[in-house]
């Protein structure tokens, strides 16, 4: 069994150690960096796994998880990189950055992986996509894969399709919570009192989601379904097209690619 070290241990970090954890990857074969000591010392109460230094984490794991922001990976590569022996597989889990970023501060021959993983990992919902970089084998995609999948699903891409999943199903969660918190707003501003609007929004989001995942139905089907001739839902769709929701998310989901192109811009 490999040992697998989190190196920046943040939100993400986090999700994919309680993720491990919960798919019984022992503990004993999981450690943790931090940057503040307070960080590490409650995650080590929380979850009985090591924190150790990064060079420590180098040393001791198999597996080498980036979790520090993109802004740091720099800063940590610097400290880490030349002491990461090649036969090391280092997993990054940074938005933006390509695999290149890392293998140009690892010993050559060092095999990476990116990964774009999302915050629904904390109820083993999440969507991966893996990417294998340079020097990474597919033993190497293999065990990406028994990592994430107990998280949720996995899905193998090319890394060039990586900014724009991070646009999609990275950052996705955040489009989806935004509207629920809309439409809540909304039931207030129809009367209903919070907890009522609350409950009926999270429900039909939660069903909604399942019925599109489960019945294998195009969207379009399942609006068409809900759309009645002279209905109610159809006056609300005009009103959503005549505010351009659909260009709105067409332009926001590119403009979360392009933010992942510049984070890689400016990292370089
Ligand atoms: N949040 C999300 O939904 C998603 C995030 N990601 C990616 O995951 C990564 C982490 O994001 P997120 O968890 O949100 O960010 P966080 O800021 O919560 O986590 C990063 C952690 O790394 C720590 N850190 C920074 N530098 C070092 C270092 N040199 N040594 C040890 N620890 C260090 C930070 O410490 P400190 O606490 O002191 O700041 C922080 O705890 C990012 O690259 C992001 O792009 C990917 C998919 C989704
Ligand atoms: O907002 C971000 O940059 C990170 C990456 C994807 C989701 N959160």
């Amino acid at each position: 069994m490999h040992t697998v070290a989190i190196l920046g241990t943040g939100k993400m970090g986090e999700l994919v150690l309680a993720g491990l954890l919960r798919s019984g990857w022992p503990a004993d074969r999981l450690l943790i960096t931090a940057r503040r000591p307070e960080r590490g010392a409650a995650l080590t109460a929380k979850y009985g796994v090591p924190v150790v230094g990064n060079a420590e984490a180098v040393e001791r794991a198999d597996i080498l998880a980036i979790g520090v922001k993109p802004q740091d990976a720099a800063t940590l590569l610097d400290e880490i990189g030349a002491k990461v022996p090649a036969d090391k597989l280092v997993v990054s889990l940074c938005a933006g950055l390509p695999t290149g970023f890392f293998a140009a501060r690892l010993p050559e021959g060092t095999p990476v992986i990116r990964v774009m993983t999302n915050t629904p990992a904390l109820v083993d919902q999440a969507m991966t996509a893996i990417s294998a970089g340079p020097h990474a084998t597919g033993e190497h995609l293999a065990i990406a894969e028994e990592m994430f999948k107990p998280l949720g699903v996995t899905l193998r891409v090319p890394e060039s399709q990586q900014d724009a999943v991070t646009a999609l199903s990275g950052s996705g969660p955040a489009y989806f919570y935004l509207l629920v918190e809309a439409m809540i707003d909304a039931g207030i501003l129809l009367g209903l009192p919070r907890q009522v609007a609350h409950e009926l929004i999270v429900q039909t989001a939660v069903g909604s989601a399942v019925m599109l995942r489960d019945s294998g139905e195009h969207p379009v089907k399942l609006r068409e379904a809900v759309t009645s001739p002279a209905g109610t839902t159809i006056s609300a769709i005009r009103e959503l097209e005549n505010h351009g929701v659909r260009a709105a998310l067409l332009s926001a989901l590119e403009a979360a690619r392009d933010r992942a192109r510049e984070i890689a811009s400016q990292a370089v």
